[in-house]
Formats: structure tokens, C-alpha cells, sequence
């Protein structure tokens, strides 16, 4: 170490005592070789010593470094304490509109953006931006969390960066400011090379300007997280910004994707830990409709912002924490049964637009992209044109989706059809409806993707076609991630509660899958817990009856368990569809699995069919599952991944009881909930049924239909074909579409039989105002004529049919009934039949 270095090191007088040994060591006499032996010795045990001495005075000077240290620390903890600590510091509540900067909002609010007052936490959001604080907002999709960065950015001098994960997103963003006169910028890749170079010198341009501000100078920059980690550049320039205090802001939105808790993860939004370095003293504000707990953690940890502090009583430091309610009222929360078939499916939806909403913006969130393609082309097709869709999945090419977001936003296409990879940075408040054609992977991912409807705070609705049979469909997509299964367990126990308020479910499920705090789904008025009273399970007066399932439970334990025996294995729907009486080919449980077996009896199994139809089967199945009296058993295919039906220990209570056994013991009784069919045909009454229903023997043909195990079919329950579904490729069509088999009815008259289709499900609003009423006449042994019309509900049951009929349009169609199902006097209504 030279002298110079030393002094860095050494305090001035121990410099002093070092130079004075270094002259004595380095003296200039001339001396005798024994003297300079004698010397050598000498100076080297010197040098020991004085080296000994830097040593110690090195490590003394270490300890004390250490101890200021921790006397810094303990300063620190103690102002924090005293700042944060509302008896003792000043505090701020940012709620109010005291400041000085309130009218200004106001104005701003107004002609910028058209907005005349806000919403939620967003007046207190936009105080602490304009404070210069570290804020982090939680707020439900379409809350106007936007609004909360962009209204202060307007009105501050420096610029606003805003991290934005999608580049269609910041697309969106910059096109609404720029409509509004706001000098926005996006520096994406969907710009060419010279727009983000104009981009970047219009930004260095304001770093390095030195005259006040101007109207054309930048207020927001859009990025991409990965932008503004690996551009040097942009570093530089926000440097240059920072420096110059012309960086008001960064704002992070989507910022639960920082975190490896929250359900985007994304690997550069968790490098984000750079802008507190590189930029300590700009405030930055994280922005999200998630964060639960843990991923507030992580995100306060990850962006290095302090503990956060409440907006309406807030000290001096911290990051200042707003949330508003999760609970959105003006959507309108419904779970429909899903139609058996298809065209049924595509028919009620059609249905439920054209009379609800011809005119409005909606999307329709399907399974797969082959979904997505078929429900729009379909819909388009049944509505004649009426209703406008277009499709989106993430195999669509970039300038597909930029033209169908395009296209949707000047209304030129109403309705969306999609898979969930239509979701972040859908900016469209005018959205009516959602409609999910199969039920969510999870009950978050239902809560965000109907949260795009109404994000203007105007009244919309969110259907769910639901049947439990989907939910075996869902677990094998999921099963290899990790708590995927348990994921769509929940979504079903929510789509099957036909009793609990919606949003009191999404309140719990929250609380206990992610603790978020239930106070998020309380109103000025209402707790939590009190029912929304606009939900589907609220507004239902009757439509519901919770029934005894005891015995159906038992048969349907019997049957999974003899199907084990037996060495076989059953999916969802097989099992529904064997217990409600039709012929079954089970697979075995060999490893050749292909082998298909037919011997099983209902009869001696559990004494005959399952009562009920097979919607109600299923749910009672899917009340089973959620009970774990059935597990689900995977098996993977060298094409797909099979679930299978098991007994689950619990069941085995009821399969070692026989009937009577299980009938006497009160504790297994089992109720369920179950919906009742819309509206009771006349035909379908129990007095029409019982007066008209035929006790002789079915036809051999309808017999034929019906399982030849459980000949005894019930009278008072309607019998259901083999299911269309082969998406686990284990239920396969039989036939075409579903054939719905009334109970055998003797004719009103010789060849005449008047039917309501009441059971056909109808979207809410469509429900009560049409049924469709025909009337069908036998005109050959093979052919049935129906002639159709749309009847009001309201109309008189009893008021005169020819007057009717001229009142309103009606249809003659002829149909083949399928050849299998035809039987004398039987009439068989098929969903899927063919014009
Ligand atoms: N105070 C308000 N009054 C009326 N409309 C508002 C208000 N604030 C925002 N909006 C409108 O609400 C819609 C949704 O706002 P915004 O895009 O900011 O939602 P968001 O919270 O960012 O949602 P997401 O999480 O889906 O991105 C926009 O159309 C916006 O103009």
C-alpha cells in the first residue's frame, strides 16, 4: 500500500506516525554490510509491529463502522416508528377534497376524460400521486384504476412512465389518450424503428430542456417490463429525466405479475427491483385488480417500497395502500344448466342476444379455440347476421387480433367468442354480458374474465352454462398443475350452490383461498356476508328444492363400486348416463383398456335406474365428488389424459349397507338442492302424467333406447339419450345429438299431442316471456309434423288455440324422428334434429 492509499485508510494522526516510520525505514545514510544485517533484522521487526498495529487499528475501526451501523438502523426504526405512528406524526388523509390541487381535478376530470366524479378510492389514489408518494391500488377490473395515474400525469410537468404487460393493452391506453388530446407515447415493438426514435428523441429533447413546459411535451410513455429492463437507452434517458426531476413517476400496472404467488407470473416484471435503484428518489405506484397477501409481500419486497400506510390516515413514509370493493353490483351473476346438446346450447344463447341484447357488446368465453371458431360461426348463422362475432384465440395471428380489437371497438363486431387468452388489456366499458359456454378452470379465473363485462359501472350480466359433467372434462386439462384440480373442485362447488348468494361465495372463496380480506366485498351499506339480492340464487323465489338424495347416493355408490369390482372403470358421463338407465360400454381396467364390456345389471346392482333426470344425476355425482365420496383416477392415453370415477373411503359407509340398512341410519341421510324443471309442461304435470301415462309395457324399439338392465323405467322421470359429449373420448355419440325421451304419453287425441318445450333452457329474461309451443301430429309410422309458435308465458293457458295460432306466426316443420327411439304413441322430441 503506498503512503497516499494509506492516508485513504488512516485517520490524520496515525498518517503522521506512518510517514514518520516510512522516513526512518527508508533513511538515507550509507552503512557496513554488518550494520546493514543488523538493520534488516531490525526493520523487519518493525515492520511486523507496524503491521500488527494497522491491523488492529483496522479492525477496531471495522467494529465501530459496525456499531454506527446498527446506531443508524435503530435511528431509522425509531423515526419510521415515530412518522408512521398516527398519535405521534403528522398524518394525511389523501380521501378528502381539501387540496389544493381538488377543482383542477375536477376540470380536468371533466373535459379530459368526460368523467364528472369519482369512483371507489380514486380521488384519494390521485392526491397521493399528486404528493409525490409510493402507492400501491388494488382495485376490481374496470375499477378506473387507470384514471388514478393518468389524470395527476396530465396535470404534473414531468412525465408518467407506465409499465404495461401487453402490448395490445398499451395500444389501447395510448389510442383513448391520444383521442383525448393527452401527449401519450407507446415505445413498443409495434412501433416501426424510426417511430420509436422519434419517440426516444422527443424524450431526450425534454431531459435535456432547460425552458418551461410546453404543451406538446410528453405526459405518459408507455413500455413493456422487458423494455425497460434490457434497453439501455431508455435507461439513459429516464436517467437523464430522473436527474432533472422531470420523472414524476413510474407507474407498474398488472403488478401482481411480479410475484411467483399471483397467477401471471412474469420473469421480467420480477427484475423490476432496478427502477429503486436506478431511480431512488422517483415514486413509483403498483397497480393490480389481485394481490392478495402474499403477493402484496412480494411485490413491496420486489420493488423495494416500504410498509405500506393506510390513504386516509397516512404518516409521513410508507407506501400509501388503497383498495376498493371487489364486490361489482351492477353485475348481474347467473348459472344456468347447460343444455344437453349443442345446438341447444348455441340456440338458448342465440336466444337470450337477440332478445336481451341486439345492440350490445358481449363476450363469450369458450374452452378451446375449436369452441371459440364454431360458437361464432354458428350464432352468426342461427341469427341470421343479427349478431356480429368474431373470434379470438391465442393461435390468431398478431394482426388478427390487433384487427378484431380494432373491429370491436367501433362496433363493428358486437360479440367476441374467445378463449381466456382474451383478457388483460381488454379496455372496452360498454361490454353487456359475458357468457361463459363452459364453466372457468377456477373460481378466480370466472371472477376476472365475467369481470370484463360493465366496466363503465352500468348494469351487465354474467351467464354461466353449467353442467357438473364439465368438470371431469376441466380436471383432465389441469391435472398435471400443481393445484389445478382443487382449482376447478372449487369452481364446481360454486357453480353447484344453488342456495348461497354469488357474491357471498366469491367473498368466501377469496377469504380462504387467497386471504383476501372480506371487507373487500363489503358495500357503505351491506356487510360481506348479506346477500347481494340481484344474484341468480338470490332472485330465485322457487325454481329450487332441496331433496332427500339418500337412496339415489347408495345406487350410485353400488354402481361405482360393482364397477370396480368388476375390474371396469367409468367416466362422469357414463356413470350418469348407466344409472339413469341407458346401455353402457365400460372400459376395463386392463392394461390393453380398450376392451369394452356391457354386462353390468342396474337391477341387481342397486335395485334399478337412479331416479331423477340426468342432470339431476349429475349434480347429485358432482355433490359427491365435491364430498369426496367419489375421487377422481387419471390415466393417461398416449392422446389425452382419461379421468375415471372411484369410490372414496368415505363412500364405502353407504356400499357395505344394504338399501333398508342405509334408509335407517339418520346421519347418512343426504339432502341436495336441486333445480326443478322451468316450467311444468302440462303434458309433464304428475296429474296429465299420471292420468295419461301408458302402464303397459314400452315399445320394444323405445326399449331398445333404454338400458336393457333397468327395463323398469320410472314414469315420473323423463329418460335421457346417450350423451353427445366425446370430449374425453370416452362418451361417445350414439346417434345424432341427444335424443330427449319424454315419458310414454298416450295422444290427446289420436295422432295429436301438444307439447311445451319448457324444459329447454332459456337465458334469464327469455325464461319467463317465451316458451315455445308445438304441436305435433304422427303423420307417417316414421315422421312426426310439428307446427311451432311462440307463446307468451303470460298467456292464458286455456285461451283458445286456433285464435292463438292466427295471432301468431307459426312454423310447420317435418322431422324424422330417429328410427331407433320410434315407438307407437311415443313421441320423442330430439334436440339435434335436422330441418
Ligand atoms: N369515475 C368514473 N366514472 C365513470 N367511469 C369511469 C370512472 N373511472 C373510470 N371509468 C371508466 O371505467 C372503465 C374502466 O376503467 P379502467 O380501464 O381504468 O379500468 P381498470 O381498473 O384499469 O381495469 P382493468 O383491471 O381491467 O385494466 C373505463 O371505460 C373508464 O373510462
Amino acid at each position: 500500500m503506498d503512503q497516499y492509499g494509506a492516508a485513504d485508510y488512516l485517520g490524520s494522526d496515525d498518517f503522521d506516525a506512518y510517514m514518520r516510520t516510512g522516513n526512518q525505514q527508508a533513511g538515507t545514510s550509507r552503512s557496513t554490510p554488518a550494520q546493514s544485517e543488523a538493520t534488516l533484522v531490525e526493520g523487519s521487526s518493525t515492520f511486523e509491529i507496524r503491521r500488527a498495529t494497522l491491523q488492529s487499528q483496522k479492525e477496531s475501526y471495522e467494529r465501530r463502522i459496525q456499531e454506527l451501523k446498527e446506531k443508524i438502523a435503530q435511528v431509522d426504526a425509531e423515526l419510521d416508528a415515530l412518522e408512521e405512528d398516527p398519535d405521534q406524526g403528522p398524518t394525511t388523509d389523501f380521501t378528502t377534497s381539501n387540496f389544493t390541487w381538488t377543482a383542477n381535478f375536477k376540470r380536468t376530470m371533466r373535459s379530459v376524460f368526460g368523467i364528472e366524479r369519482f369512483r371507489f378510492c380514486q380521488q384519494g389514489v390521485c392526491n397521493a400521486n399528486m404528493s409525490g408518494r409510493d402507492i400501491v391500488c388494488v382495485m376490481p377490473t374496470g375499477g378506473g384504476k387507470s384514471l388514478t395515474y393518468q389524470l395527476p400525469a396530465i396535470l404534473q410537468e414531468g412525465v408518467t412512465l407506465v409499465i404495461s404487460p401487453l402490448i395490445s393493452l398499451i395500444t389501447d391506453q395510448v389510442i383513448h389518450l391520444e383521442e383525448a388530446g393527452v401527449q401519450a407515447i407507446r415505445l413498443t415493438s409495434a412501433n416501426t424503428p424510426a417511430e420509436n426514435l422519434k419517440g426516444m428523441n422527443r424524450l431526450s429533447a425534454l431531459a435535456d430542456s432547460t425552458s418551461g413546459s410546453r404543451e406538446d411535451d410528453i405526459k405518459l410513455v408507455y413500455v413493456t417490463p422487458e423494455k425497460v429492463v434490457k434497453s439501455p437507452n431508455l435507461k439513459s434517458v429516464l436517467q437523464r429525466l430522473a436527474d432533472r426531476n422531470k420523472l414524476e413517476r413510474i407507474v407498474i400496472d398488472e403488478a401482481h405479475c411480479v410475484s411467483q404467488m399471483g397467477h401471471d407470473f412474469r420473469p421480467d416484471y420480477a427484475q423490476l427491483h432496478i427502477l429503486r435503484q436506478l431511480y431512488p428518489h422517483v415514486p413509483i405506484m403498483a397497480v393490480s385488480a389481485t394481490c392478495p397477501p402474499k403477493v402484496l409481500q412480494d411485490l413491496l419486497s420486489i420493488l423495494r417500497l416500504r410498509k405500506p400506510v393506510d390513504g386516509d390516515r397516512a404518516p409521513r413514509t410508507g407506501t400509501v395502500y388503497f383498495k376498493s370493493p371487489l364486490y361489482r353490483k351492477n353485475l348481474h351473476y347467473t348459472i344456468l344448466p347447460k343444455p344437453a346438446s349443442g345446438k341447444e346450447l348455441l340456440q338458448s344463447i342465440c336466444n337470450f342476444i337477440t332478445t336481451k341484447h341486439p345492440n350490445d357488446s358481449g363476450i363469450i368465453y369458450c374452452l378451446s379455440r375449436k369452441d371459440a371458431e364454431e360458437v361464432a360461426a354458428k350464432l352468426q348463422e342461427m341469427s341470421c347476421g343479427i349478431i356480429k362475432t368474431g373470434v379470438y384465440h391465442a393461435e390468431r395471428k398478431a394482426w388478427e387480433k390487433e384487427g378484431l380489437h380494432r373491429s370491436w371497438r367501433e362496433g363493428k363486431i358486437k360479440v367476441v367468442c374467445a378463449t381466456i387468452a382474451f383478457g388483460l388489456g381488454i379496455d372496452k366499458g360498454d361490454v353487456r354480458f359475458v357468457i361463459h359456454h363452459t364453466m372457468s378452470k377456477s373460481v378466480d379465473g370466472f371472477y376476472q374474465e365475467s369481470g370484463r363485462a360493465g366496466r363503465d359501472g352500468k348494469d351487465a350480466e354474467c351467464i354461466l352454462y353449467f353442467q357438473p359433467a364439465d368438470f371431469t372434462d376441466l380436471c383432465s386439462l389441469v391435472q398435471r398443475d400443481k393445484e389445478g384440480v382443487g382449482k376447478v373442485m372449487a369452481m364446481l362447488k360454486f357453480a353447484q350452490n344453488l342456495d348461497e348468494c354469488r357474491k357471498v361465495q366469491f367473498a368466501c372463496y377469496f377469504q380462504h383461498a387467497s386471504a383476501v380480506d372480506i371487507s373487500q366485498w363489503a358495500t357503505d351499506n351491506e356487510d360481506a356476508l348479506s346477500r347481494c339480492g340481484h344474484c341468480d340464487n338470490c332472485k330465485r323465489k322457487d325454481g329450487v328444492l332441496k331433496q332427500e338424495i339418500t337412496l339415489q347416493v347408495w345406487q350410485l355408490l353400488q354402481i361405482v363400486e360393482a364397477v370396480e369390482r368388476s375390474g371396469l372403470q367409468v367416466t362422469f358421463r357414463k356413470l350418469a348416463s348407466f344409472a339413469t338407465g341407458h346401455k353402457v360400454q365400460f372400459s376395463t381396467n386392463s392394461r390393453r383398456g380398450s376392451e369394452r364390456v356391457t354386462g353390468l345389471n342396474l337391477t341387481t346392482i342397486c335395485d334399478g335406474r337412479v331416479r331423477g333426470s340426468s342432470s339431476d344425476v349429475e349434480y347429485i355425482l358432482g355433490h359427491l365428488l365435491i364430498k369426496e365420496y367419489l375421487v377422481l383416477a387419471f390415466k393417461q392415453t398416449a392422446y389425452q389424459t382419461n379421468v375415471y370415477i372411484r369410490l372414496g373411503e368415505k363412500g364405502r359407509t353407504y356400499t357395505i349397507l344394504d338399501q333398508g340398512g342405509v334408509q335407517k341410519q339418520a346421519h347418512l341421510k343426504m339432502y341436495l338442492t336441486l333445480l326443478l324443471p322451468a316450467t311444468p309442461s302440462p303434458s309433464l304435470s304428475n296429474t296429465k302424467r299420471k292420468a295419461k301415462a301408458i302402464p303397459s309395457k314400452p315399445s320394444k324399439k323405445a326399449r331398445v333406447a333404454a338400458d336393457n338392465d333397468s327395463a323398469d323405467a320410472d314414469e315420473d322421470v323423463e329418460m335421457e339419450g346417450p350423451s353427445h359429449h366425446t370430449r374425453s373420448g370416452e362418451t361417445s355419440t350414439k346417434g345424432k345429438g341427444k335424443a330427449r325421451m319424454e315419458p310414454e304419453v298416450e295422444p290427446e287425441s289420436d295422432d295429436e299431442i301438444e307439447i311445451l318445450s319448457s324444459r329447454l333452457v332459456t337465458p334469464p329474461g327469455a325464461v319467463s316471456s317465451h316458451t315455445t309451443r308445438c304441436k305435433a301430429e304422427l303423420t307417417s309410422r316414421d315422421e312426426w309434423s310439428f307446427s311451432m309458435r311462440d307463446k307468451d308465458s303470460s298467456d292464458d293457458e286455456d285461451e283458445d288455440e286456433e285464435e292463438d295460432m292466427v295471432r301468431r306466426p307459426s312454423r310447420r316443420i317435418t322431422r324424422k324422428a330417429p328410427s331407433s327411439f320410434v315407438a307407437d304413441n311415443v313421441l320423442i322430441i330430439s334436440s339435434s334434429d335436422e330441418e
